[in-house]
């Protein structure tokens, strides 16, 4: 379209008129910034179309006549400017905005003004319950441009943040008019305003599960405004009540690459800025942090949202058995004979504790957790501090000795009970007090970081703080390992217990792991140097494993709707075998759903049924026999930067069940190409003839070597049934599951 002369010698005038006023909207200005940067002939024609006409109305009606431009014809309405009192700016309607602000569930308006969005220009602001959205005034006009001449469209003139993903809000004071960041060398000064900032996260673009904060700061002339903002959007915030406000911090700095303190130094404002409490602790030798844990009192549990570890599985590790070993009320270990009527009872108590299918509500769970503590008072002490099976466990509670970090270290603060230093000591009983299960988070500072790694998908220290300061929650299975030794000295040594939520392995893993603790100064080099030499050896155990075959699909899968969005039935068995985890994980959201074997109301009746129900669904032990290079089970996927999709790709976090992988006596060239596939992303790492997957909630193990015989059994604990089991319910991690 050619520009006609009078409409060049309207935009000549428009130029002019723009020159000798100085003052007035922002969108005035970019477009007249447009106007000079673009001479081109496309820029021309684009200009000489409707929008020349009515943004060249627009500048020489500005300033005095301003409010006098006879636009609502075209259905737009107009609003005082905040930033000059008096003046008229346009204002889309509302309706128009909630129309876009995808997400947002609850559309009851909370607030609505226009405001000033730092380096982006004017915006009207509408804030909804679980919704944060914005959209710039007179975007219409700016279609198609930009202040340097680039494109600019519609949907980079309006944008939202989900408050469940804005971690801290604050008035941010008075704004440096430099800064507040107009482009153009026709850019009118604003006026001094007030600012409040608000602080989100980016997801990057390679890889969704890497989180960078965004800070958002909006402006207004009135500090009353900006203030109310921040209230009101706080008090959206503190609604969730699965927030952390009191947290203890323990750093191991001798994880990984010793990296540790760093890490904390780096995450730590974040914490400061969400208004997180955080008692900082270092640790100070092995154990130390099983000891706090296994020490603290119930009571100084309470007083706490979470424990976050600031080193790697290791000391998660340690976290979590700290926490639960003397506070499992678990079952002895397992053994073939009565495997069946364990597993019937124990889905007898998920039944009772978990009408649902689903994962209990935050309220469930504190209501549940009120319920155990009133049956723990009327039934003596909560703990079975007494278990025989921890009588020698090497892991057994000793005298704690521990120091703290002076105050004065940067960011870093710690203190001591002075009567018993390695207790933690929290004061006051105007402390905050919460119910909702205590929950483990993990800024990975270790050397392969494993469950950070499954659980969100990321190593990133500070997307692992996002996800704390976010109240991000996934609840996992556990497995509870039970290992007792007979040589021809003591034929029954008692048993050890571990607990661990990402793999319990036998042979190679296990060889590994023990190699590398002895190179420990290498770092995580280590696991490369033991690898190989573990490998060279190619040593295989003589053993049998039996394990509970499940044949049929539990009845939670069957309603699965995988996150793609189908449904269908057929090949479920397959597709369920082959889902992997991500956030809202529609299996981990069903755990391992076994109502359907127990419907009847009466107890009795329950466990009749439930034993009937498992006949004729046949779940059955089977045994294997022979010799095998390592025996393993993956409770989660165990992702880490040498194996991208894990051990066991598509493990749960919480379904229920381990997958079981057996390694059979192969030759060398053979594993090392199975260890190779784990290597790469998309292989099938299970496709080999001497590899045996099971998926199963329980199994056992027997290794018959030249001077002894190693019994391991393996028990899945399934996150719902942690519920009921553990102080404070579920064995919870600040997470929400791999974005990607
Ligand atoms: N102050 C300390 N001195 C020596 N060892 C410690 C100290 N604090 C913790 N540990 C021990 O270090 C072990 C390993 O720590 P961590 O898991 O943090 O790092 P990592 O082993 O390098 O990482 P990953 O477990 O991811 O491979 C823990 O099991 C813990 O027992």
């Amino acid at each position: 379209m050619m520009i006609s002369w009078d409409e060049l010698y309207l935009l000549l005038q428009v130029c002019v008129v723009q020159l000798s006023h100085r003052k007035g909207g922002v969108a005035r200005h970019l477009k007249l910034n447009y106007c000079w940067k673009n001479k081109s002939r496309s820029a021309v024609t684009y200009l000489a179309g409707r929008k020349l006409k009515r943004f060249a109305l627009e500048v020489v009606n500005m300033g005095e006549t301003f409010e006098r431009i006879p636009l609502e014809a075209e259905g737009e309405n107009y609003g005082e400017d905040p930033s000059s009192p008096g003046k008229l700016r346009k204002v889309i309607p509302l309706q128009n905005f909630l129309k876009n602000s995808e997400g947002s569930g609850n559309l009851e308006v909370v607030m609505e003004q226009e405001l000033y969005l730092e380096k982006f220009g004017y915006v009207n602001v509408v804030l909804v319950r679980d919704c944060l959205s914005w959209q710039l005034v007179d975007s219409d006009d700016l279609i198609g441009t930009s202040c340097w001449g680039g494109r600019k469209d519609l949907e980079k003139s309006r944008d939202q943040v989900l408050v469940s993903e804005i971690f801290a809000v604050e008035y941010s004071g008075l704004s440096n008019p430099a800064s507040i960041g107009m482009c153009g060398p026709f850019t009118n000064p604003l006026p001094q305003m007030h600012r409040f900032a608000v602080h989100t996260f980016l997801r990057a673009q390679s890889n969704k599960c890497n989180w960078t904060p965004k800070v958002h700061t909006f402006c207004h002339a009135s500090a009353e405004i900006c203030q109310s903002w921040v209230d009101r959007i706080q008090g959206l915030i503190d609604r969730d009540l699965s927030r952390p406000k009191n947290l203890l911090v323990l750093i191991n700095p001798y994880g990984g690459k010793k990296a540790g303190v760093r890490q904390w130094e780096t995450v730590a404002p974040l914490f400061h800025k969400a208004g997180v409490k955080t008692k900082v602790l270092l640790t100070e030798r092995a154990q130390h942090a099983y000891d706090l844990m296994a020490q603290s009192t119930e009571e100084e549990l309470k007083n706490l949202d979470g424990v976050i570890v600031v080193g790697g599985d290791g000391l998660f590790n340690e976290v979590l058995n700290g926490l639960v070993m003397h506070r499992h009320k678990g079952h002895p270990a397992p053994n073939p004979e009565r495997v069946l009527d364990l597993m019937a009872k124990r889905w007898k108590t998920k039944k009772r504790n978990n009408s649902s299918s689903h994962l209990p509500s935050e309220e469930g769970l504190r209501a549940l957790s009120n319920m155990e503590r009133k049956n723990d008072q009327s039934s003596g002490p909560s703990f079975d501090v007494h278990s025989p099976l921890l009588t020698d466990s090497p892991l057994e509670s000793r005298a704690v000795n521990s120091t703290f970090l002076p105050a004065a270290s940067k960011d870093v603060v710690g203190s001591a009970s002075t009567r018993d230093p390695g207790k933690l000591q929290y004061s006051g009983s105007n402390r905050h007090k919460t119910n909702a299960p205590l929950r483990i988070g993990i800024i990975p500072a270790g050397s392969t970081d494993t469950v950070a790694i499954s659980t969100t998908g990321s190593r990133d220290p500070v997307t692992a703080a996002l996800h704390v300061l976010l109240g991000d929650s996934m609840p996992l299975d556990i497995v509870k390992i039970t290992g007792w030794k007979k040589t021809p000295q003591s034929v029954d040594e008692p048993p050890r217990v571990r607990y661990a939520a990402s793999f319990a392995g036998y042979g190679f893993y296990g060889d590994v792991m023990r190699e590398s603790e002895n190179a420990r100064w290498l770092g995580p080099a280590r696991y490369d140097i033991a690898g190989v030499k573990v490998f060279l050896k190619h040593k295989t155990y003589q053993a049998e494993v039996s394990y509970l075959d499940i044949p049929q699909i539990p009845a939670g899968l069957k309603n699965l709707t995988p996150r793609n969005g189908s449904s269908e039935n057929s090949k479920l068995t397959d597709r369920a075998h082959r889902v992997i985890c991500r956030v809202n994980c529609g299996i981990c959201a069903q755990g391992m759903d076994l109502n359907h074997l127990v419907d009847s109301d009466s107890e009795e009746e329950e466990l009749e049924e439930a034993s009937a129900e498992l006949q004729a669904t046949k779940p059955r032990w089977r045994s294997l026999r022979g010799s095998f290079h390592s025996v393993g089970g993956a409770v989660m996927s165990c992702r880490n930067d040498k194996a991208p999709d894990g051990l066991a790709a598509h493990a749960h976090l919480a379904d229920g069940l381990l997958h079981l992988i057996l390694i059979r006596k192969c030759s060398r060239p053979s594993y090392l190409r199975q260890l190779i596939s784990l290597t790469r992303r998309g292989a099938d790492p299970f496709n080999f003839d001497f590899v045996e997957h099971y998926k199963t909630p329980v199994f056992t193990f027997t290794s018959v070597g030249e001077e002894s015989i190693w019994n391991i059994d393996g028990e899945l604990f399934p996150a719902h049934q942690l519920t009921a089991q553990v102080a404070r319910g579920l064995v919870n991690i600040y997470a929400r599951g791999p974005e990607d």
